[in-house]
């Protein structure tokens, strides 16, 4: 078991299993939940660890390994237990980027430390997330809204947070890169966290359409990027497109993050009715729709952002955008039916947002 902490970084009664599941670190549809069980709780750790290997990104930065498991430690510690936004979450969006990362349309595309910064940024992207919007913390005049003043508060937040714990000499998984290496690691990771704000999402996507519509190729058809905007913005794209992969996954994990995502959206709007706040949307657990919140986000939101993120890395991601749209569809197939006026329980009354609904839903 000595040779398995190492090569897994974590303790875990089941050594050969955690192994098995993580030898799919590549794969899209990787299970996560089943990593969380077999880590013993740990699913960030050993899941940015094996892709820390995987890129052998401690060689080529001189990344002291138990540096690194210092830190993605003290970092899996720092998310909070809430039913989403917790240290299983982060994890997927960092296996999620890691796949995409290796997009045959972005081959050679990228450096080795904007890699780096996307697998970082991926695993830190919502860390300390209190399992409540951007909104209800501006609402409720929050410590967060106040130091942040309302600007994207929480995705300031989980940058500070990250940042801070590097600040130990024995968590500095970055010691040994040079001034300016760490200079643009900062920034890139800041630009992207800060894109996964939704109140982003509909200019992060425009500008990828218009990217796309003037798309540029090499004879091997691997896109050219010439400027730090067009990479930046590709690598924003990328974490907001893994930050909303549920959709896009087998329908079984997919079903997992969708009750987690719901219950923590029903405690916000518990504490709303609580404080007398108008509920948000997808908030309110007696009027529930969960089929109808799920085809509305689809066809407004995780969708049109798939779709044209398929265009730019055509045909890598198709079988991704497939998955998507066959889960659209057996939503679509098994909405609950309209009850009766006298039915109890969850008789919906979402109805799919009109566009003015979307954009107050300040997105
Ligand atoms: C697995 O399922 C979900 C996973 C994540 C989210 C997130 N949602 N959001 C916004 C909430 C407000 N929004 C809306 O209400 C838009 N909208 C409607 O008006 C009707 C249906 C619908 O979606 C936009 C997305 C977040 O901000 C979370 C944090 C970051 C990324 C996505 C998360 C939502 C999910 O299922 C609805
Ligand atoms: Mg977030
Ligand atoms: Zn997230």
């Amino acid at each position: 078991n000595l040779l398995k902490v190492s090569e897994l970084g974590i303790e875990t009664q089941y050594p050969q299993e955690l192994v098995d599941v993580l030898s799919r670190i590549n794969d899209w549809g990787l299970d996560t939940f089943k990593v969380e069980e077999l880590s013993d709780q740990r699913p960030l750790t050993a899941i940015t660890y094996r892709i820390f290997q995987e890129r052998d990104l401690c060689r080529i930065y001189s990344i002291d390994q138990s540096t690194l498991l210092k830190y993605l430690l003290m970092l899996e510690d720092h998310y909070q237990q809430v039913p989403y936004h917790n240290k299983a979450h982060g994890a997927d969006v960092c296996q999620s980027m890691h796949v995409l990362l290796n997009a045959s349309a972005l081959d050679g595309v990228f450096t080795d430390l904007e890699v780096m910064s996307a697998i970082f940024a991926s695993a830190v992207h919502d860390v300390d997330h209190p399992g409540v919007t951007n909104q209800f913390l501006i609402n409720t005049n929050s410590d967060l809204a106040i130091m942040y003043n309302d600007e994207s508060v929480l995705e300031n937040h989980h940058l500070a947070v990250a940042f801070k714990l590097l600040q130990s000499q024995e968590r500095n998984i970055f010691a040994n890169l040079t001034t300016k290496q760490m200079k643009t690691l900062r920034k890139m990771v800041i630009d992207m966290v800060l894109a996964t704000d939704m109140s982003k999402h509909m200019q992060l996507l425009a500008d990828l359409k218009t990217m796309v519509e003037s798309k540029k190729v090499t004879g091997n058809n691997i896109i050219m990027l010439e400027t730090y905007d067009d990479r930046i913005q590709v690598l924003q794209n990328m974490i907001h497109c893994a930050d909303l992969s549920n959709p896009t996954k087998p329908l079984d994990i997919y079903m997992r993050w969708i009750d987690r995502i719901m219950e923590e959206f029903w405690r916000q709007g518990d504490k709303e009715r609580d404080l007398r706040l108008e509920i948000s949307p997808m908030c309110d657990r007696r009027v529930a729709s969960v089929e109808k919140s799920q085809i509305g986000f689809i066809e407004f939101i995780v969708h049109p952002l798939w779709e044209t993120w398929a265009d730019l890395v055509y045909p890598d991601a198709n079988n991704i955008l497939e998955t998507l749209e066959q889960n659209r569809d057996w939503y679509q197939s098994h909405i609950e039916p309209e009850n009766g006026a006298f039915s109890s329980g969850s008789i919906t009354h979402d109805p799919l947002p009109n566009t003015d609904t979307i954009q107050a839903a300040n997105i």
